[in-house]
């Protein structure tokens, strides 16, 4: 990490940011989740892990007419991701694809994280939709994470790259691949010596958090989220990867709300709810390591040209003006609490 002379600008304009890894759950909690990220982001990569799953044409589709219908702010569009099982078929990879509104596919180890229990159990299962998707050219993203009980969650995303991913690269090397959510220097040097083909996206939460603000002096569950959070040399390592510059990082959230009672619990549920402060929190990390001048790379270029698409026209302003999140917001009739409740934060979109 670099340690600069303290920073003193007091706004911030940038390209219209996207957001490549969000879940924005369905139901009732809709209005909300699709208030939060159509504040300002132009387009974001919808997770379809819901219950039960989108794993078809049809549903992704209806799905997104339920964003929708939902009310999303501005011109927000949301991109639609197929959910990968076992029994996905190469035709339906090109289906969807045809669509022009299911821009990538997801593997969610069977097992790895929420609602992943109709996941994929082995990459050769899907070998077939993978031929498909680099044929058409079609995004595989990743939770990268394996689920064998016997190896430390701490070292699941290191061990599902050195014996998963690294055939996946070698077999696939024209595929288009996003590991999601990174945490560990593992994943940033993997990423560096992969081909151009190979990216990543890093959450916020993973750029200002490491594991002893989820469990020193006191276990925060609100911290908890998969892959778990590491110790603070991984923490340092992906704030170098976000602010240097390198095309293969961008945003992606990760913003994954669970009711207050389901985080508050005694076997609590994985994920942090950042949506309603998510370039705000990654302007804090980026400003804390100097390197203000590289959030527009990361939040509004880099994603979009991985993805073969338009960067966004219009722009956004961030000030220097700190403002309290509150100690949690509406969420489909219960509530969620947000990343920094009750804390400041010192950046807001004007
Ligand atoms: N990140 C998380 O901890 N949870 C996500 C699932 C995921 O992205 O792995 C969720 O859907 O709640
Ligand atoms: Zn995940
Ligand atoms: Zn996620």
């Amino acid at each position: 990490m670099t340690n600069k002379a303290p920073n003193t600008q007091s706004t911030l304009t940038i390209t219209r940011p996207d957001d490549w890894h969000v879940h924005l759950r369905d139901g009732d909690q809709l209005k909300d989740t699709v208030r939060d990220i159509s504040r300002y982001m132009g387009r974001a990569i919808i997770m379809p892990n819901l219950v039960p799953p989108a794993i078809c044409t049809e549903t992704a589709l209806s799905y997104r007419a339920r964003i929708m219908a939902a009310g999303p702010q501005g011109s927000f569009e949301p991109l639609m991701v197929l959910y990968l099982t076992d029994k996905t078929s190469p035709e339906e990879i090109k289906k969807a694809h045809a669509t022009g509104k299911i821009v990538a596919a997801k593997v969610y180890p069977a097992g790895a994280t929420t609602n992943s229990d109709s996941g994929v159990t082995s990459m050769k299962n899907i070998y077939p939709v993978l031929e498909a998707m680099q044929e058409v050219g079609m995004l595989l993203l990743i939770h990268g994470e394996v689920t064998d009980s016997s190896i430390d969650i701490f070292d699941r995303e290191k061990v599902f790259l050195d014996t998963i991913m690294v055939d996946v690269v070698k077999d696939f090397p024209e595929l288009k691949i996003v590991l999601e959510h990174i945490t560990t220097k593992d994943a940033v040097d993997f990423v560096n010596n992969a081909s151009e083909n190979v990216a990543a996206t890093i959450t916020a939460h993973h750029l200002l958090y490491n594991r002893n603000h989820m469990l020193a002096g006191g276990i925060r569950p609100h911290y908890y989220c998969l892959p778990i959070l590491k110790r603070n040399t991984h923490q340092h390592a992906l704030i170098d990867a976000a602010t240097s510059g390198s095309k293969k990082f961008f945003l992606g959230t990760d913003s994954a709300p669970h009711y207050k009672d389901k985080k508050e619990a005694a076997c609590g549920c994985a994920g942090a709810y950042t949506a309603h402060a998510a370039l705000e929190l990654y302007a804090e990390a980026f400003e804390d390591a100097g390197a203000l001048d590289k959030l527009e790379g990361f939040a509004s270029h880099y994603g979009p040209d991985f993805y073969g698409l338009a960067r966004n026209t219009d722009t956004v302003t961030l000030i220097k003006q700190p403002w309290t999140v509150p100690a949690s917001y509406p969420l489909g009739g219960d509530h969620v609490v947000p990343i920094k409740a009750e804390s400041v934060i010192e950046w807001q979109v004007k």
